[in-house]
């Protein structure tokens, strides 16, 4: 993509780059963009290992993220940390290990065991990013220009002192303070500890996570990409080349629209999850990004009609009304929610600590295995408190609907109905807080396939009386289920390259060959 430097901002075909006080640099689009349209494609400026949280987990290969049984497993011949094989390709590579190997040999031992502290994976990241200055100046440049909010990053905040720790101290302790002058000279010019900072927070700010087939995942930093605001409705999407075939083209990023976006709009991605509600992406935004989100959703108190946080009547001594509690101002953190129908209100740190009490028990139900049971009674009880579309409940929900429909005592023309009517609701406002898919498509297309094998049980169904349903009578469920499935695989056409959406769009694929073949039996036309 041809990009002019302007006087004051950079100008491609797609977008041009501005400067604001608020915002610091973000993306306009220089054109009307249409859904699918490519906004940029790119190269990583540079990728690393994420930090492993599980230290029973296998570690990643330091050449290709591959998991490697460290106890058995290779080790680099020159550094000695985990790899796949001492042929990985990765291993010479400069984008992978190739430089940074001189670096880590610097301290020669190779330990068996408390691995996890001794080849710390995330300090990685921060190293090649340095290493730059000596493999790709340009890279450099452009990585130096990244914002790293070291202004809010000071000594004695939780977020410095775990990276002085765990990265900053490890890196100099462990190899850089131990290397000859001859090999510190020719890599590192510039280096020092608060330089290591800067690292971590131009990552922290703007790194990307992708995600391998193997189950690693990596951080990567792109040089335009990085530029992109956050809204809480974001217009774009973003996809990685993750095959390892052609490796000119590793972890290429490519930004497409994926609602209309005109021209001199801002161009967003989103940086939290869009299905928490607005108290939580915000709170999550200040702590990691260092900024209050105002955008359309996080200004609404109803999260565009949704009522994604909405919460039931908290009542008085004479019990609760019928009324909802929202906030009166949600981009106020001190804000009090109050009841649609009667006077009560209440505090936002007393509404917030109770849906984060609720979000740890749903998380733990969900982490045992989530049975039926288990979900319709959490279900049941958060019901008490939560509005119908409250998040913690379209979680449970999410999960039930997978369930429903799907084991022998779980099978009741109510059950069926009441899962119908669970994804057609969650549907509804996922569509509403996603229109473009840009980050819910998975959630999007379990729910559309759900719905179709749902519709599908339910054709098959004998009637109330006994009798069989007739051709006429079971159509529009294979006609409404036929729909639905396509739905479903055009809501993943843009996920196919990523695991989980392939995964997934096998599946539904296959779904598709059986309700094929199903109709053909039957000899019913959709
Ligand atoms: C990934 S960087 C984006 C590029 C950055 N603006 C720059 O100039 O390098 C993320 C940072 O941009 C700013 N930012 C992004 N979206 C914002 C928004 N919606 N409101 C306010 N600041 C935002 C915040 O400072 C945030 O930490």
């Amino acid at each position: 993509m041809k990009i002019i430097m302007g006087q004051n901002n950079m100008i491609s075909e797609t977008y041009e780059v501005h400067k604001s006080e608020e915002l610091g640099r973000y993306l306009i689009a220089a054109r009307d963009l249409s859904p699918g349209d490519v906004v940029l494609t790119e190269l990583p400026l540079v990728f690393g290992p994420k930090a492993m949280f599980d230290p029973e987990a296998s570690m990643p290969c330091v050449g290709c993220y591959k998991p490697v049984f460290t106890d058995v497993g290779e080790r680099c011949s020159s550094c000695g940390w985990p790899v796949c094989s001492g042929h990985c390709p990765g291993l010479k590579d400069p984008r992978h290990h190739g430089v940074e190997c001189a670096i880590l040999s610097a301290r020669p031992e190779c330990v068996l065991d408390n691995m996890a502290e001794y080849y710390r994976h995330d300090a990685l990241l921060p190293l090649r990013c340095v290493l730059l200055q000596h493999t790709e100046p340009d890279k450099w440049k452009n990585l130096l220009e990244l914002q790293s909010h070291m202004e809010c990053r000071t000594p004695g905040t939780e977020i410095f002192d775990e990276a002085n720790e765990f990265i900053v101290e490890y890196l100099m302790n462990s190899f850089i303070n131990k290397l000859d002058n001859s090999i510190k000279n020719k890599y590192l010019k510039e280096i020092s500890e608060d330089l290591l900072h800067v690292m971590c927070g131009i990552i922290d700010t703007n790194a990307l996570e992708i995600r391998l087939p193997d189950g690693a995942e990596l951080n990567a930093l792109y040089s335009t990409t990085c530029l992109m605001e956050h809204s809480c409705i974001p217009n774009t999407k973003h996809l990685f080349k993750i095959s390892t075939k052609d490796s000119n083209n590793f972890y290429r990023i490519t930004v497409k629209a994926v609602i209309p976006i005109a021209k001199g709009n801002h161009i967003a991605t989103m940086y939290s999850h869009a299905l928490w509600g607005t108290q939580a992406r915000r709170q999550h935004l200040k702590e990691t990004k260092y900024f209050s989100c105002k955008c359309q959703r996080c200004s609404d108190p109803t999260e565009l009609g949704t009522y994604l946080s909405a919460m039931k009547c908290f009542g008085d001594d004479k019990g609760p009304c019928d009324g909802i509690h929202l906030p009166e101002d949600p981009l106020d953190e001190e804000t009090e929610w109050a009841c649609s129908k009667c006077p009560i209100k209440v505090n936002n740190s007393q509404i917030n600590m109770l849906i984060s009490q609720m979000g740890e028990e749903v998380e733990n139900v969900q982490m045992l295995g989530g049975s039926v049971n288990m979900l319709e009674n959490i279900l049941c009880r958060l019901s008490t408190f939560l509005h119908p579309n409250h998040y913690h409940l379209y979680s449970i929900k999410h999960s039930l609907v997978q369930l429903y429909g799907r084991q022998a005592s779980y099978m009741s023309e109510e059950i069926l109905d009441k899962k119908i009517k669970m994804c057609k609701d969650l549907i509804c406002i996922t569509k509403t807080l996603d229109p473009g898919n840009a980050r819910l498509s998975l959630y999007s297309a379990v729910l559309h396939h759900e719905l179709h094998s749902a519709l599908l049980v339910k054709s098959q169904k004998a009637k109330s009386d006994g009798t069989i349903k007739t051709v006429e009578e079971i159509k529009p469920f294979l006609e409404e289920a036929k729909g639905s499935l396509d739905i479903a695989l055009l809501t993943l056409r843009d996920d196919v390259e990523e695991t989980s959406g392939k995964k997934l769009f096998k599946v539904i694929e296959e779904s598709k060959k059986d309700f094929e073949k199903f109709c053909k039996e039957k000899n019913i036309n959709v």
